[in-house]
C-alpha cells in the first residue's frame, strides 16, 4: 500500500469519526463559544439574562416576535439600570446617562445596527443623517437641512397640507362616516399625503386609492426585516445590499426607487420654473422648493443626492412614525372618553375652523398635551436607539464598557418609569399641564420619543404641524367612535411600533343623537 493511500484512509477514517460524534461536537463548541462570549468579556460583571449574555439568539427571538418594548422593560426591572442584553449590548434605563450618550458633545456614534437602514447609489452610501456614523457628514447634512426642516419654515409647507385635509374630509362620506374602518389605514394614508404634500407639492393621493398598492405594508415588512438583521449586521452585506435578494424576499417592488423618482421629477418642475402644480399661492412653498433655492444660492452646501435624502429620506423616516402616533391618539382618546371629551370641548370652543391652521392649533394645551401623552405611552420607536461606544471605553454607573460595545436607551423605559410618570400605563394628558416645575422638568429630561442630542428627530416639528392640523380638522368635522369598545388593538414592537385592528366609525358632528 503507498502511503499517500493510507493517508487518504487515515484523512476518510478521522472523518468519520467526526461524523459520528457531530452530535456531540457541534453542541460542545457552542457551548465553549457562548461560556467564552460570556465570561471572557469585560461586561461579564453586567447583570442581565443568562442566556442573552453569550449569545444575540435571545434578542433575536425577542425582535422576531416584535415584543421589543415589554423586553427591554422586563429586563430593566429584573436586573436594574444596566443589563447586559447580548454578548457585546448594554440596555441602560437612566436618564442621567442621556446626555452622556447622545447628547451634542458625545463621542458615542451609530452603531453597526443602522447598517441595514442603509441605501447606496453609484457614489456609495447615500448620506441619510439618520444612518450617518461619519460625524463631519452628518454635521453637514443637519446644516444644510436646518432651515427647511425650521418651525419658521412650517408655515410655508402648509397650504399644501390643508389641501390634503380638505381632500380627506371631501372623501370621508363614502369612505369613512357611519361605516366600519380601519383607522390604523386612514392614519397612515392621510399622514402619507400630506407629508409628500408638504416635502413635494404633489402626493401620492394614498386617500383616494385607500393605497392599493399596499406600500405602508411593504415598508412596514422592509422595516421589520431591518430591524431583525440589524442585530446581525453582517448580513446586511448578502441581503440589502443585494438587490435581487432584497427585492425577492422583501419587497415585491423598489418602493425606494419610487420615492427617489418622485423627488427628481419635482425637482425638474422646480428648474424648469414649472411649479405651479406644486405651490398653491405666491408665498407659499415646499421643502424640496426650499431646499432647492438653498442649492442655487449656496452650491456647495448641498448636493442633489443630498437634497434627495432630505426628501424622500423624510417621507420614509416621517411617515410610519406619525401614522402611528395619530392612531394612539385616536385610540387612548376612544378608550379613555373623558379626555375625548376634553379634547372635543377645547377644539369646538375654539371658533377655529376646518382646516385649521398650525398656529391655531398649536395654541390649544390639552391637543398639545394629548399628542405627548400619546407619544409618551406609546412611543413609535419601540427599542433602544442603539449607539457604539468611542475608543478608549467608557464608564456608566460603575460599569466599564470597551469601545465598541452596542449601548442605547429605550424610549419605552424611560417613558414607563413610574418614578418620573406617577401610574405610567395611565393615559392622563393632564401631567404635562401639572404645575409642578420640579415633576415637569423631571418628565420633559425623561421624553425620548424623538431621540435627543446630535441624531435628534429633525422632522419633529414637521410631525407637530401635521398632527396637530389634522386632529384639530377631523374633531371639527366629526365624532369617531370604536365598532366595539371592548375590542383591543395588537401591536408588534422593533424599531418602530404598528398598530392593527383599530377599528372605528366617523359620524357627523351634527348626526349624532
Ligand atoms: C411622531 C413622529 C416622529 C417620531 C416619533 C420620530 C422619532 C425619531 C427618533 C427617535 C429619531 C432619532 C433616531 C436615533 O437617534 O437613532 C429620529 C430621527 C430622524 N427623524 Fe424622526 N420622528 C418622527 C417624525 C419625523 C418626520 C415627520 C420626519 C421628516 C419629515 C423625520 C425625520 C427624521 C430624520 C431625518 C431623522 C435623522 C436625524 C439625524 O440622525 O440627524 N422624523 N426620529
Amino acid at each position: 500500500m503507498s502511503s499517500s493511500t493510507s493517508t487518504l484512509e487515515s484523512l476518510f477514517q478521522a472523518l468519520r469519526v467526526v461524523g459520528s460524534n457531530l452530535i456531540f461536537i457541534i453542541p460542545s463548541f457552542l457551548t465553549v463559544y457562548f461560556l467564552y462570549a460570556r465570561y471572557s468579556s469585560p461586561l461579564r460583571r453586567i447583570p442581565g439574562p443568562f442566556l442573552a449574555s453569550g449569545s444575540i439568539i435571545p434578542r433575536l427571538l425577542v425582535l422576531k416576535q416584535g415584543r421589543a418594548h415589554s423586553w427591554d422593560q422586563d429586563q430593566h426591572k429584573k436586573f436594574g439600570p444596566i443589563v447586559r442584553i447580548g454578548p457585546a449590548h448594554v440596555a441602560v434605563s437612566k436618564p442621567e446617562a442621556i446626555s452622556q450618550i447622545y447628547g451634542v458633545k458625545t463621542k458615542f456614534y451609530k452603531s453597526q445596527f443602522f447598517l441595514t437602514f442603509s441605501t447606496y447609489d453609484e457614489e456609495g452610501l447615500v448620506p441619510d443623517p439618520f444612518v450617518l456614523r461619519e460625524r463631519e457628514m452628518h454635521t453637514r447634512m443637519r446644516r444644510s437641512g436646518a432651515n427647511a426642516f425650521a418651525l419658521k419654515s412650517l408655515p410655508s409647507y402648509e397650504k399644501n397640507v390643508d389641501k390634503v385635509i380638505q381632500r380627506f374630509i371631501a372623501n370621508a362620506d363614502q369612505k369613512y362616516v357611519d361605516r366600519p374602518c380601519d383607522f390604523g389605514r386612514v392614519a397612515q394614508n392621510v399622514i402619507a399625503d400630506s407629508i409628500f404634500a408638504a416635502i413635494f407639492g404633489n402626493d401620492q393621493r394614498l386617500i383616494e386609492t385607500d393605497d392599493s398598492n399596499n406600500v405602508s405594508l411593504k415598508i412596514e415588512r422592509y422595516m421589520n426585516w431591518a430591524t431583525i438583521t440589524g442585530v446581525i449586521p453582517w448580513i446586511h452585506r448578502y441581503f440589502l445590499q443585494n438587490m435581487f435578494v432584497f427585492m425577492c424576499f422583501i419587497a415585491t417592488d423598489n418602493m425606494f426607487q419610487a420615492g427617489i423618482d418622485i423627488s427628481l421629477a419635482a425637482l425638474a418642475r422646480i428648474r424648469s420654473g414649472n411649479v405651479a402644480a406644486d405651490v398653491p399661492e405666491e408665498g407659499y412653498d415646499t421643502m424640496l422648493r426650499k431646499l432647492a433655492f438653498l442649492q442655487h444660492d449656496k452650491p456647495d452646501l448641498l448636493k442633489d443626492r443630498e437634497m434627495m435624502i432630505h426628501t424622500y429620506g423624510g417621507v420614509i423616516a416621517g411617515s410610519d412614525t406619525s401614522s402611528t402616533a395619530l392612531r394612539s391618539i385616536f385610540y387612548f382618546l376612544l378608550k379613555n372618553p373623558e379626555t375625548y371629551s376634553k379634547l372635543c370641548d377645547e377644539i369646538r370652543g375654539s371658533g377655529f375652523t376646518v382646516p385649521v391652521s398650525f398656529a391655531d392649533a398649536s395654541s390649544l394645551p390639552y391637543l398639545g398635551a394629548v399628542i405627548r401623552e400619546a407619544l409618551r405611552i406609546h412611543s413609535p420607536v419601540g427599542m433602544m436607539l442603539p449607539r457604539s461606544v468611542p475608543a478608549g471605553g467608557v464608564t456608566i454607573d460603575g460599569y466599564y464598557l470597551p469601545a465598541g460595545t452596542e449601548v442605547g436607551i429605550s424610549p419605552w423605559v424611560l417613558h414607563h418609569d413610574p418614578n418620573v410618570f406617577p401610574n405610567p400605563e395611565r393615559f392622563y394628558p393632564d401631567r404635562w399641564l401639572t404645575k409642578d416645575a420640579e415633576a415637569l422638568v423631571r418628565m420633559n429630561r425623561s421624553f425620548f420619543a424623538f431621540g435627543h442630542g446630535i441624531h435628534t428627530c429633525i422632522g419633529q416639528h414637521m410631525s407637530s404641524m401635521m398632527l396637530t392640523k389634522i386632529i384639530a380638522s377631523m374633531l371639527l368635522a366629526f365624532d369617531l367612535e370604536f365598532v366595539n369598545p371592548n375590542e383591543n388593538w395588537h401591536f408588534t414592537s422593533r424599531f418602530f411600533t404598528y398598530q392593527h385592528g383599530i377599528n372605528v366609525r366617523f359620524r357627523h358632528i351634527k348626526s349624532k343623537a
